[in-house]
């Protein structure tokens, strides 16, 4: 797997271990797991998927008390399992029961192969899997999605919804000098129930970032998610400061309100498809959901929602649940075997995803990096201690070092040929969803220095998806190179009516020169971070790509190789909400068009990728989402 995770298996067994158990018991008293006595039950609104989205929205309607909301999801609750809750271990469940362990489909075409595609089967979703990097786009990124024909959907509101789901401690005098910035605490929420805060150990790598990138011409930046992303910054994460665990979907929205009589759970269940009521005998009638069959321990149930079914399985899974129930594109319906109930070619199209490469060196010895806790056993026993007695533990450490970088930033003089090479490709592309092409032209032309297309990581340690030259008992750092706005488009739609069979995933990563050519312009960007005299304690050799690796022909086959490329894990679009001639599968009120009563409140809805690690942005996306429900309730 391209993400590694840092700490060794002695580092496990001291974790949070008996002081949790009194919270776990608390906790459990109610999730069920009786399936026949949750089918037995009708519920107002049933949402699919108990996500980073679903357990947002399944709070909020269930809130004040006069609805009941049945939550399904297909994977186990996590609860307590430190693999989730310890931010120092970020990457260290993909792989695991957690994981869907997605994998696309090899392209021919491009040549790049198939490629692992993480998503989280756990009560909370991909938010348990993630790094935890807690950030937002710029306001134009925003404001595009009203533009492409969604009123009401732009900076202002997502400002404001994403802030209502969050609840921001500002970092100690200590940490904030060590992170090299002035935190602005009005640029957060204070009463939303995710807990976010900064890491409180600070790495040398980290310590160096912004004075690296700043001798770059990069400049800093202390708001980075008060709608101006562009400049190096330290980001904070989803870290709950009073015992610094992470402060994912489940123990934010869920957990705590798990006592509510109008709120239930039901973890295995995995939901088959919807139900459609028979009435309606015109072609033209909207379909009414009347519930779902769901599968648990190889039995089968239906259960019944009296007003709405809300799907929040995901980027991935969405598509696959609406195609499941007959919604999407005839001949995929057809090919798997499942009669179309509402024809619409949108779904599963669209779909967009960032990528990551990377450039990795060797520090030099007796340099700490996170790698230290595989290597040294004294010293991962020591931090998990510290970790364990609530103290300062490289166990805390998750990636605040994030920089956006414009088109000009990047290309610099290459900027204009870049951009033609953008504006042909996107001649050629006749798809409905042209229009959000578009504004990608858009936003090269018209903002060439304010919209990112560039994310910079800096990661304290070996992050690279390919071993080659990896020596056990060495440390590294490792920067990364994220695309934020690539122009290829791919697709996820069933290839079976099974739903435990993985959709077949078509990212189309490298299909046109405009995304190679960036891509490319960013390893050389890495190579000059890591020739600051910031990172001069990184002088043992570069390990990947490898100095060997130069010409734009040479690093294209690195990035097309194996492991040269990884997803940055924020697939969307995938049920785009945009006009239905444009693309689009749901309105702006998140209905399923051809539906009455379904909506699709999850990351697939982002019509129009955004520079920013996307779980702040899907939160913004269910509470506001949860509003448009309350609305027509
Ligand atoms: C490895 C990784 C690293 C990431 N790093 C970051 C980061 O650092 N910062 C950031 O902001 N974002 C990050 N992301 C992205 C972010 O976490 C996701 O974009 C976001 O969590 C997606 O939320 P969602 O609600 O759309 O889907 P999910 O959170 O994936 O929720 C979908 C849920 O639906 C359930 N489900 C699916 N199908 C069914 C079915 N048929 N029946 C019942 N349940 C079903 C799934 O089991 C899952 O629980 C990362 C993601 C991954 C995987």
């Amino acid at each position: 797997l391209s993400a590694p995770s840092f700490s060794g298996d002695s580092a496990y067994e001291l974790r949070l271990a008996a002081r949790r158990q009194q919270d776990i018991d608390l906790a459990r008293r109610g999730t069920t797991h009786d399936a026949k006595a949750f089918a037995s039950k009708s519920y107002d609104y049933i949402v699919v998927g108990g996500g980073t989205a679903g357990l947002a929205v399944a709070a909020r309607l269930s809130e004040s008390g006069k609805y009941t909301v049945g939550v399904l999801e297909a994977g186990l609750d996590g609860y307590g399992d430190p693999l989730n809750d310890i931010p120092g271990e970020f990457g260290a469940n993909l792989g695991t029961k957690y994981d869907y362990n997605y994998t696309t489909e090899a392209n021919s075409e491009t040549g790049v192969g198939a490629l692992g595609w993480p998503r989280g089967r756990v009560v909370g979703g991909s938010s348990a899997l993630n790094f935890l990097v807690w950030d937002a786009a710029s306001t134009h990124e925003y404001d595009a999605w009203e533009e492409l024909g969604n009123p009401g959907w732009n900076w202002e509101t997502m400002d404001k919804y994403m802030r209502k789901a969050e609840n921001f401690t500002a970092p100690t005098a200590r940490v904030e000098k060590l992170l090299d910035t002035e935190v602005v605490e009005s640029n957060y929420g204070s009463n939303g129930p995710t807990q976010v805060s900064f890491t409180r150990y600070v790495s040398k790598q980290v310590q160096n970032w912004i004075p690296a990138l700043k001798t770059l011409g990069i400049a800093g930046n202390d708001e980075p998610l008060a709608g101006k992303n562009v400049g190096a910054s330290v980001q904070p994460a989803n870290i709950n400061a009073r015992n610094f665990t992470r402060s994912y979907s489940a123990p934010a929205y869920y957990y705590p309100n798990q006592g509510r009589k109008n709120l239930a759970l039901l973890p295995n269940a995995v939901v088959q498809h919807l139900n459609w009521a028979t009435s309606g005998k015109s072609k033209s009638d909207q379909k009414t959901a009347t519930g779902v069959t769901f599968e648990n321990g190889g039995k089968y149930y239906n259960v019944t929602a009296k007003k709405e079914v809300i799907i929040s399985g995901g980027a991935v899974n969405s598509p696959q649940i609406l195609e499941l129930s007959g919604v999407g594109k005839k001949s995929v319906l057809k090919a798997a075997g499942i009669t179309p109930v509402i024809e619409n070619d949108n779904v599963g199209e669209n779909l967009q995803d960032h990528t990551y490469s990377y450039v990795t060196l060797k520090v030099e010895s007796g340099t700490t990096t996170l790698d230290s806790l595989k290597w040294n056993t004294t010293f991962a026993s020591q931090q998990a201690a510290l970790y364990a007695a609530g103290k300062v533990s490289i166990l805390d450490e998750t990636v605040p070092s994030i920089a956006y970088i414009s088109a000009k930033t990047l290309l610099g003089n290459k900027t204009d040929a870049a951009i033609k090479k953008a504006v042909s490709y996107v001649k050629t592309v006749d798809a409905p969803y042209k229009a959000t092409l578009q504004k990608q032209i858009d936003f090269l032309q018209k903002y060439p220095d304010t919209i990112s297309q560039m994310e910079l990581i800096g990661v304290d340690g070996y992050f690279a998806g390919v071993a080659s030259g990896f020596e056990a008992g060495n440390n590294y750092i490792t920067f990364l190179s994220a695309s934020q706005h690539l122009l290829a488009r791919g697709s996820v739609h069933i290839n079976s009516k099974n739903p435990s069979v993985q959709p077949t995933i078509q990212p189309n990563y490298y299909n046109n020169e405009f995304d190679s050519t960036v891509a490319i312009e960013a390893i050389r960007m890495l190579r000059k971070i890591g020739n600051t005299k910031e990172y001069d304690y990184a002088n043992g050799g570069e390990i990947v790509p490898g100095s060997d690796v130069q010409t734009d022909a040479e690093i294209l086959a690195f990035l097309k190789g194996t492991g040269g490329t990884t997803t940055e894990y924020h697939p969307c679009a995938s049920v785009s909400m945009l006009p239905q001639n444009k693309g689009g599968v749901v309105s702006p009120k998140l209905v399923v068009y051809g539906t009455k009563n379904v909506r699709v409140i999850d990351a697939s809805i982002i019509p129009l990728h955004v520079s920013a690690h996307i779980q702040r942005t899907t939160l913004g996306v269910a509470e506001y989402g949860s509003k448009l429900v309350l609305d027509d309730a």
